[in-house]
């Protein structure tokens, strides 16, 4: 089985998914997944196309993406770009956007891109993108804003072990829009 976890940057996902690794691989009763956080595959194998000079960041290689992945089955793969692959089940983070604001501020991000990621979560850009490509019926939300990343990663290995119904749309920001 594969599942993708994704969300707009500073959701919680590389947290989240580490904690969830943690427990796959001490707790026998959970499937044997291995959790890939794809943009450390991305950096390591070089699968970026060109460097966005303005915004500073890498263009991913989707195409070279999909390759690396191909063949890897029983994985739990971590990224903003996650569900741009195939997968069984897609988890979409979600935070409010002014903690999640606050979240990329302390995180050292600077002020311009807490703020573009902040109106790209309140807009569900992520999460429409999640369902265009894979349907209501695989897509689960997991609301991050008053959660710890414990109860993220319960939520997670909920929807691994199958005790968590599909529920793309129950979380709504668009209040939080200015
Ligand atoms: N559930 C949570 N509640 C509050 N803060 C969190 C939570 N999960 C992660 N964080 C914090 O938010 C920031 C972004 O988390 P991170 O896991 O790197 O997000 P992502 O991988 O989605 O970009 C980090 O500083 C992290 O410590």
């Amino acid at each position: 089985m594969r599942v993708a976890v994704t969300g707009t940057p500073g959701t919680g996902k590389t947290t989240a998914a580490d904690l969830l690794a943690d427990r796959l691989a001490r707790e026998a009763d959970l499937p044997a997944l291995e959790v890939i956080h794809l943009n450390e595959v991305l950096e390591r194998e070089g699968l970026y196309t060109e460097v966005d000079a303005d915004r500073e960041s890498k263009v991913a290689d989707l195409e070279g993406l999909a390759e690396w992945l191909d063949g890897r089955e029983d994985v739990v793969i971590e990224s903003h770009l996650a569900h741009h692959f195939p997968a069984d089940r897609i988890v979409v983070l979600r935070c409010a956007p002014e903690p999640l604001e606050t979240r990329l501020r302390e995180r050292g991000e600077t002020d311009a891109k807490a703020r573009e990621n902040a109106e790209s979560e309140a807009l569900d850009v992520i999460l429409a993108e999640a369902v265009e490509e894979h349907g209501l019926e695989s897509v689960y939300e997991i609301d991050t804003t008053d959660r710890d990343p414990e109860a993220v990663a319960d939520a997670l290995e909920a929807v691994v072990t199958g005790d968590r119904e599909p529920s793309a749309g129950e979380v709504d920001f668009v209040g939080y829009l200015t």
